[in-house]
């Protein structure tokens, strides 16, 4: 069975609660589609209201984090269970900036996604390589190294229904595109492991997105491309190009 593309918006740190708002009533006649998942990673303190927000359309919420613990003493966190309860339904993991700024390791992201998988929150666990790792060669390996490490204890079952974002940190946030062939390349290895580790099924299943300056110009290349299931857009994602990613054919 084809897989659906799946397009989501991660909004950082950008966005104050009546901005977000407005940004999902502005984006509200542009993002329609019946051949995409249509996703809005937001801030949590956007969360509430852009829940509300997107309601009756075919836009779902996902989060930008989570903690891996159900509750307690854990001062500025926020657990799987609220996330749920507040209507979210995707939660951004791993992504560079975390694993960089926040010194998030891949032992700690391997919680959180077994925890999200957990409650019935679907992963985007990013993954990517530096333009170092690039340079000497070892993106590959690098990536199948993170992907292994990140997803050490997951059933095939849990992995099929996640989402993985190939995002090279070099292309974050530069303009700098990863080449649709480049692109196709890592999105390509990543399936190979998830086959080698889980099986076909489970390869065949796995949504796989390209992150890393997609806009409304290089999208439709980048996900002509068979393992490229769609994009995690930073920047894009933020104004009425996003309308045009979504709609990219
Ligand atoms: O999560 C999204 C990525 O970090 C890509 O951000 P960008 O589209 O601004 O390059």
């Amino acid at each position: 069975m084809a897989r659906k593309k799946i397009v989501a918006g991660n909004w950082k740190m950008n966005m104050t609660p009546s901005q977000a708002v407005k940004l999902v009533e502005e984006l509200k006649p542009l993002v329609k589609s019946d051949d995409v998942d249509v996703v809005y990673c937001v801030p949590a303190i956007d969360i509430v209201p852009v829940v509300e927000a997107v309601k009756g359309t075919n836009v779902a919420v996902g989060a930008e984090n989570m903690y891996f613990e159900e509750k307690g003493a854990y001062t500025g966190e926020i657990s799987a269970e609220m996330l749920v309860d507040a209507g979210v339904k995707y939660v951004v993991l791993g992504h560079s900036e975390r694993r960089d700024y926040f010194k998030e390791c891949d032992c700690m992201i391997n919680k959180k996604v077994k925890k999200a998988l957990e409650v019935g929150l679907t992963p985007i666990l990013c993954c990517g390589e530096s333009l170092e790792q690039r340079e000497m060669g070892i993106t590959l390996d690098w990536i199948r190294m993170q992907i292994k490490s990140d997803l050490a204890g997951v059933t095939a079952e849990q992995v099929a229904s996640m989402v993985i974002a190939y995002e090279p940190i070099w292309a974050i946030g530069t303009g700098k595109t990863a080449t649709s062939d480049q692109a196709e390349e890592v999105c390509g290895a990543i399936r190979a492991c998830i086959k080698e580790v889980y099986g076909e099924a489970t390869a065949e299943a796995v949504r796989i997105q390209y992150g890393g300056s997609v806009n409304a110009g290089n999208a439709a290349e980048l996900f002509a491309k068979p393992d490229i299931d769609g994009g995690l857009v930073g920047g894009a994602s933020l104004k009425a190009d996003f309308g045009k990613i979504v709609n990219y054919k």
